[in-house]
């Protein structure tokens, strides 16, 4: 453990180094989040947002660095703990059985009564807008309404933190602003949320921070307007861009570098 912790940061993760396949996926990268706060992690494919959610969760063994949940060493934390401080819906979607998506959503409540665990979970149902879809195998629906099960579960799991990786993909436009609305209700009900996305102008209306990757280490931090600056969308994603403001909200556009 480097440095003392952070008062009231929900997670705090700094000077991750992890090696993946002989490289350095995490090159000295970190995060901190507090409650009430939606933090996206943004950067290309293979920057490493997936390794630092993982590593930071103790899921992946780092050879350097520090990861707190709520001030406690994640290592320190037994896996039922972490899971009770940290909701976290992983990037796959992957399901083995075709169970409800009652009986799949409910898994976010393990702490609960059946019978609470499954009122919370009908009631997260509804939330991403899949009721009537309770009785439903997962995997006799479609991808996005199964990412949708997946979401609820996470909803499921009240934890103080929520972290959702790449929660957005595969979903129509109005389920993607959906899921983006959904976690900011999360985050003023107090919880901390950390969220990856791909989607710029997704990233710019949601989250109150952003967090860009390049390289497994961190190239820009800050308020959306500031961490996809011109400079920041060439260096980071090699795009020529700007953030403009809109009527509808900020939009990043954007096309490659010629
Ligand atoms: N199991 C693994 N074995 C070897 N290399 C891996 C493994 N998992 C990840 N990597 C490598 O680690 C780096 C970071 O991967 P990571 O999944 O964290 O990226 P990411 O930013 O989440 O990407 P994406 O946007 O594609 O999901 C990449 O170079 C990737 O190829």
């Amino acid at each position: 453990m480097n440095g003392a912790a952070l008062k009231g940061a929900a997670w705090e993760i700094e000077g991750l180094v992890v090696r993946q396949g002989g490289h350095r996926a995490l090159d000295g990268a970190g995060l901190v989040v507090r409650p009430g706060e939606v933090l996206g992690v943004l950067g290309p494919n293979g920057s490493g947002k997936t390794t630092l959610l993982r590593a930071g969760l103790g899921l992946l063994r780092a050879e350097a660095g520090a990861a707190r949940l709520s001030g406690r060493p994640v290592a320190a934390l037994s896996e039922p703990e972490r899971a009770r401080l940290a909701g976290y819906l992983p990037q796959e979607r992957r399901v083995g059985w075709n169970l409800a998506a009652l009986e799949i959503a409910a898994l976010g409540a393990p702490d609960l009564p059946v019978a609470r665990a499954r009122a919370i979970a009908a009631e997260a149902l509804g939330r991403v807008g899949l009721a009537g879809f309770e009785r439903r195998g997962v995997l006799d629906m479609s991808g996005g309404e199964r990412a949708r099960v997946l979401l609820a579960r996470l909803l499921a799991t009240r934890a103080p933190l929520l972290i959702a990786d790449e929660p957005a993909a595969g979903l129509d436009p109005d389920a993607q602003f959906l899921t983006l609305d959904l976690l900011r209700q999360e985050a003023a009900r107090g919880a901390a949320v950390v969220v990856t996305l791909h989607d710029l102008t997704l990233a710019a209306r949601g989250c109150d921070r952003l967090l860009i990757l390049k390289g497994g280490r961190v190239a820009a931090e800050g308020p959306p307007a500031e961490a996809l600056s011109p400079a920041v969308l060439r260096q980071a994603f090699g795009l020529d861009g700007e953030l403009i403001q809109t009527p509808a909200g900020p939009v990043v556009a954007a096309r490659r570098l010629a």
